[in-house]
């Protein structure tokens, strides 16, 4: 397991965990529920195991990979889109008050747009996000088609994350339209 190899070669105490594994495939929904929603639950409970002050470890942070359609509906990827927003719920809520107080580890998340990665390059040309009409009918969509983030700009926010212990729960949006943007969520008491 990742976190016994990171130990072996590393040393004793993981500190940091970055959780970005993930696929989109609508076909293979059971597939996308598995490793988007099911891999970022285990990485956390293993992180918690392996990081929790509780549990001897030094505490740390956990940044997981959310997506602008973890926060957003997306026409032509809905499994895909609620797996992203599940990662959004489960940082969220670890990334509470109640919860650092047990563990000591923060829980943050990032939600990109495009990326310029082979995720990308599959999907662009099979459509799955954008099928062939909906590229031909939309000047807007064309748009989305020629711009993409370099995962080097991906890589500074989640080292900004990482650097800030202040920053918990929190979702850092990187958008064409906004830039680079912590996301504000409305304030609902606990219930
Ligand atoms: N490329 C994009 O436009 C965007 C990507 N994201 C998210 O960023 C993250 C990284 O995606 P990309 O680099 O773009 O995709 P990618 O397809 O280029 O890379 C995905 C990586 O996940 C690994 N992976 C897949 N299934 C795995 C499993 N079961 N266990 C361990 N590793 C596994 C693959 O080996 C690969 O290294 C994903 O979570 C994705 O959802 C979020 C927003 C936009
Ligand atoms: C032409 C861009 C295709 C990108 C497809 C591949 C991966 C996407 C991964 C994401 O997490 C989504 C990121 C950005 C999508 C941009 C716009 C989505 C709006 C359209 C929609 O889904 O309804």
């Amino acid at each position: 397991d990742i976190f016994r190899f990171s130990q072996e070669k590393f040393g004793p105490h993981v500190e940091i965990v970055v959780n970005c594994a993930g696929i989109l495939n609508e076909q293979d929904w059971h597939l996308c529920v598995q490793v988007n929603i099911v891999g970022s639950i285990l990485i956390t409970k293993c992180a918690i195991e392996h990081m929790s002050k509780a549990e001897g470890g030094r505490g740390g942070c956990v940044v997981h990979f959310s997506s602008v359609v973890g926060m957003s509906a997306s026409e032509y990827s809905p499994i895909y889109s609620a797996t992203k927003h599940a990662i959004l719920g489960l940082t969220r809520s670890y990334g509470t008050e109640r919860q650092f107080e047990q563990h000591g580890v923060l829980f943050n998340c990032v939600c990109p747009g495009a990326v310029d990665t082979d995720m990308v390059s599959k999907n662009a040309v099979q459509r799955t996000l954008f099928p062939e009409e909906a590229v031909s009918n939309s000047n807007d969509l064309m748009l989305w088609v020629y711009f993409f983030f370099s995962p080097d700009r991906v890589a500074t926010v989640v080292m900004d994350l990482i650097a800030n212990d202040e920053m918990n729960g929190q979702a850092m949006m990187i958008s064409l339209s906004r830039g680079v943007e912590q996301v504000k969520f409305p304030q609902i008491p606990h219930c």
